[in-house]
């Protein structure tokens, strides 16, 4: 199939890729020049494992290009995706601005039947106005060309992009044609994964609820942590005891100082202030963002007890991204726990293996180093923000000696508490009882 996708980002590369390795000829559009050379080059403007390997590999093979010409893309193409950002507005709503966009410049360069598919994380109703757009389009060149808009929500993790795009546990296409849904299945038939096929708007709000359910998740483990830590109950058991229920489950049931990235705050506020236009509050969302909001503050609140002033103690903050395996900053829980510190007047040297040139934008004026030996060296404190392999793998021993004061506050539960313990640390984690 000759495919269009529209918005080169994290989810129109990676969903490119995939496309391309079931054979499929893809071209891949951004308005990004930069962005796009470097693509041509199989360079990705973020990190993300195995997919620049694989992007040598499908260029040569000619199964996938990159062009900022939308026009002769959207003409080369019967599936055309848009993949482009949906961020929040200043009071939460999606700002679907680019998507609206790019239905307006389908609308004034198609020329025969196309199915456009929206991928990008869209409000309800989204498919309805791309399509009205579409129409308007056409209506100012007199022409009278049919299509079909279609909701194929996207699923993938950061930092398991690729592996989430080739092997997606479900698909959901939210069309409502048959010729529609017979294109779209045709597209995933080598793929091996449950298939659901709704309305658009189905679809719509099945992305919305996926996203606010894992984040639900997540604030109710964080907020039961607070309350088990009081009470000396181990909040690690008690998620593991929970998740061996198969109607509970043991995912995303991991307490720690929030959840952050691109997508579950973005996609938390935009259901919220769907809710709150259509006049069907959705209050769990409230309490769910303000436990996210305060989890990192909670947390601080703790380390500033433990160590008193913390004006000129020196912190070692190990990983920065909003989850391993990314370079993503977005939303991440190292911005306020740094913001917190700085404001406390300590002293800070942070590590992480991707994150750092993003971090230095916002806070240019503390050490960063380039492992996280080097930034504990002389600390009060470490606090283990991400959970980078090469981070809890470090030799906990060796650290120990090396800094001023062995308070280790472990942001993750990533490490083995009782350890810790024995190698002479004052371990804190999250809802864990006091050692
Ligand atoms: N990042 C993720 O892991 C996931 C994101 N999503 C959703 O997918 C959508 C895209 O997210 P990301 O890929 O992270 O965004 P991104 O910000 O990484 O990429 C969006 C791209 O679209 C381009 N763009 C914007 N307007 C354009 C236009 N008119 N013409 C051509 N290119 C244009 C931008 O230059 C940018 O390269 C969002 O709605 C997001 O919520 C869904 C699942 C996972
Ligand atoms: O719409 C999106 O963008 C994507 O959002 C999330 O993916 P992502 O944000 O990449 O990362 P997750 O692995 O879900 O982690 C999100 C945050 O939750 C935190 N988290 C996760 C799980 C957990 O048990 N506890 C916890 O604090 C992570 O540390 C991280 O900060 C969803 O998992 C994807 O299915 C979805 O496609």
């Amino acid at each position: 199939m000759n495919i269009a996708v529209i918005g080169a980002g994290y989810v129109g590369t990676t969903t490119s890729v995939a496309f391309a390795e079931y054979g499929h000829k893809v071209i891949v559009v951004d308005h990004d020049l930069k962005k796009i050379e470097k693509l041509q080059q199989s360079i990705l403007p973020f990190y993300e494992e195995g997919i620049e390997d694989l992007l040598k590999v499908l260029i040569t093979k000619g199964n996938i290009s990159f062009t900022e010409n939308v026009n002769s893309a959207i003409n080369q193409s019967d599936l055309l995706f848009i993949t482009v950002g949906t961020p929040s507005l200043d009071d939460g709503v999606a700002d679907i601005s680019y998507v609206e966009e790019v239905a307006r410049t389908i609308g004034q360069h198609m020329n025969d039947h196309k199915i456009i598919v929206i991928k990008s994380t869209v409000p309800i109703g989204t498919g309805d106005k791309v399509k009205d757009i579409i129409n308007e389009e056409l209506a100012n060149r007199n022409k009278q060309i049919p299509f079909d808009v279609v909701s194929n929500p996207e699923f993938l993790r950061e930092g398991k992009a690729l592996h989430d795009a080739r092997y997606p546990e479900r698909i959901v296409i939210g069309c409502n044609s048959k010729k529609a849904e017979k294109e779209m299945k045709d597209l995933y038939k080598e793929v091996n994964a449950q298939l659901l096929i709704t309305s658009v708007k189905d679809a719509e709000m099945i992305k919305y609820a996926s996203n606010t359910f894992l984040a639900t998740k997540i604030s109710f483990i964080n907020e039961l942590a607070r309350l088990c830590e009081k009470m000396g109950v181990d909040i690690t058991n008690v998620a593991k005891g929970m998740g061996l229920d198969s109607r509970i489950g043991p995912q995303f049931l991991h307490a720690g100082i929030g959840y952050g990235g691109s997508c579950f705050p973005k996609d938390v506020k935009a259901l919220k202030a769907l809710s709150l236009q259509e006049k069907i509050p959705l209050h769990i969302l409230e309490a769910v963002t303000h436990i996210n909001d305060t989890q990192a503050e909670w947390f601080m609140q703790k380390v500033k007890n433990t160590l008193g002033d913390l004006s000129g103690k020196r912190i070692a903050i190990l990983g920065l991204t909003f989850k391993p395996d990314t370079d993503d900053i977005r939303e991440a829980s190292s911005i306020k726990i740094i913001d917190f510190l700085i404001k406390n007047q300590a002293v800070i040297s942070a590590y992480d293996p991707k994150g750092i040139e993003h971090v230095k934008k916002i806070f240019p004026s503390i050490t960063y180093t380039s492992t996280p030996f080097e930034a504990l060296q002389g600390a009060d404190a470490i606090i283990l923000v991400t959970e980078w392999k090469d981070i809890i793998e470090i030799d906990w021993k060796a650290a120990k000696n090396s800094m001023n004061q062995p308070f280790l506050f472990d942001g993750r539960n990533a490490l083995n508490a009782s350890r810790m313990v024995k190698l002479g640390y004052s371990y804190f984690g999250v809802g864990l009882p006091s050692n």
